[in-house]
Formats: structure tokens, C-alpha cells, sequence
């Protein structure tokens, strides 16, 4: 799949959240997207999966402009995490894929559901039987994690998936998008900058509705071992806030 952006821009009310955003990218790209809290991240990928509509510019894939609704044949060649929540939450979690699996008409797609669960959930056998409404939070982030995959998307769009995730959940999503990436054009975002390192081939950075970088992990490295959380703090300008006097907080009781 190749994706083209042109010159997106989204507002709300008065206030200009992206502009101008351009890129083209393709099939085995896995793009971090980045950028401090409320930079427009969720807002970029709201746009990438038909959620909101940009005031500006076009979406095109493989060469086909995206209009106010995209066409169901490229929504079913999507799989995306960007809103919390949208579980049913009376089935089970084997009961919820089945369901999704019917949405993208999937046929025979058991054995699918039962190695996705099984590698995802290390005790899936203990909590087969039981709603999703009983699971943890990082239990059901996981489920919706093997929703987006289930169909095999070519564009995978994946905002925070890694919240919720103890450290070993972490290791097993982070060994399946690895896997996965040459399948797929991947959009993710991850406060984790560990794990943005460990996935990425290319970082898309996003500050004051602009793009402040957009091209591959070396190039943004200049081709050195630099920490990435360091490369950001130089890149971004610190927020200012005002001094405020805390000392009713810290000092000593
Ligand atoms: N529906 C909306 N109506 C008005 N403003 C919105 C709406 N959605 C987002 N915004 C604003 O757009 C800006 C970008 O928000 P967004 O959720 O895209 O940021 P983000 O980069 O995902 O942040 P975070 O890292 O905290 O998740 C914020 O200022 C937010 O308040």
C-alpha cells in the first residue's frame, strides 16, 4: 500500500491543530509518530481512519483520493487502535474476534483467533471462558490489539498501544508488530520512546500543529547512537510555565 497525504490540515474552532502535513509512505514502513501531550497526534490518526475529517487537503491511497467517506474496500485493508473502549464487553474475548472477524467476512477464522489469544494472553486458558468486562486493563488492551490484526491490515494504525501493558505484554505485542511490519504500512505512537526505538523505521515528529521532522530513524539520528528521548528534548522546545511556588507540597511536614 502507498499512503500520500497532502497537505492536511485540521482546525477546532479557532484553534489550528494541524497544517499542512505531507508524506508519502509505504508497505513496510513502520512511522513513529511523536510529539508532546496534545500535539495532535490522536487528531492525526482520527484523520488516517475516515474518524474526522480534515478542513484541508487529501488522503490518497494508491493513487486514489480518499473522500468525505473512504470506500469499504480500503477500510477493510485497515486494522486501527485509536479510540479506548470499544470492546463489547458481555462476550468473551474469543466471542469478541469472532465477531470481528465477521465484520471483515472472514472465513474459518478460528485457528487465527485461538494463536493471536493464546500468544497475547499467557493465561489465556484460565480466562477463556469469562466476559471481557472481568479483564484487566492491560488484558483488554491486548484483545484490542488482536482485533486490528486479525484481518491482516496493510495499513495498521495503532495509537498508544502499549498502555495498560505490564513489561511482558509489552515484549510480546512489541515481537508481533516486528514480525508483522513487512506486511503492513504502520502508524504508532508511544510516550515509550523505548519501544518507538525498537519499532520505527521512520519518525513522524509533530510540535505547534507543524511538522518539526519527518524522514527515517538514522536520518533523525544523523546517522549516530544518540538517545532518542535526548534528540527530542533538543528538537522541542520546552513548554514554559510559569514558577509556581510549591513548597506547601515538598517541604518537610
Ligand atoms: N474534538 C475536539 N474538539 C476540540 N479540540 C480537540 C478535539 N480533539 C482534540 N482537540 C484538541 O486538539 C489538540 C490535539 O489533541 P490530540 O488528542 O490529537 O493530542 P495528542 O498528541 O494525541 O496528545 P496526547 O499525547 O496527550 O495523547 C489538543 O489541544 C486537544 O485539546
Amino acid at each position: 500500500m502507498e499512503l500520500t497525504l497532502q497537505n492536511l490540515t485540521k482546525t477546532f474552532g479557532p484553534k489550528t491543530v494541524l497544517r499542512d502535513l505531507s508524506l508519502t509512505a509505504g508497505s513496510g514502513m513502520c512511522v513513529g509518530v511523536l510529539g508532546r501531550n496534545g500535539a495532535g497526534k490522536s487528531t492525526f490518526f482520527n484523520l488516517l481512519t475516515n474518524v474526522l475529517l480534515p478542513n484541508q487537503g487529501q488522503i490518497v491511497i494508491d493513487g486514489e483520493a480518499m473522500g468525505e467517506t473512504f470506500p469499504v474496500a480500503v477500510k477493510r485493508r485497515m486494522g486501527a487502535l485509536v479510540n479506548q473502549g470499544y470492546l463489547v464487553e458481555e462476550l468473551t474475548a474469543e466471542e469478541y474476534l469472532q465477531f470481528v472477524a465477521r465484520i471483515y467476512e472472514l472465513p474459518d477464522a478460528q485457528a487465527r483467533i485461538a494463536s493471536l489469544l493464546a500468544h497475547l494472553l499467557e493465561d489465556y486458558d484460565t480466562v477463556r471462558g469469562k466476559r471481557l468486562s472481568t479483564f484487566s486493563t492491560g488484558m483488554k488492551q491486548r484483545v484490542a490489539i488482536a482485533s486490528c490484526l486479525l484481518h491482516r491490515p496493510e495499513l495498521l494504525i495503532l495509537d498508544e498501544p502499549f498502555n495498560g501493558l505490564d513489561v511482558f505484554a509489552a515484549d510480546r505485542v512489541l515481537s508481533l508488530l516486528r514480525s508483522y511490519q513487512p506486511q503492513a504500512l504502520t502508524f504508532i505512537s508511544s510516550h515509550n520512546l523505548g519501544h518507538i526505538e525498537q519499532l520505527a523505521t521512520h519518525l513522524l515528529i509533530i510540535d505547534e500543529s507543524e511538522v518539526k521532522f519527518w524522514g527515517t530513524m538514522d536520518e533523525f539520528a544523523h546517522g549516530e547512537r544518540a538517545d532518542l528521548g535526548d534528540a527530542l528534548l533538543q528538537l522541542l522546545h520546552p513548554a514554559t510555565n510559569q514558577a509556581q511556588d510549591l513548597t506547601w507540597l515538598t517541604s518537610q511536614r
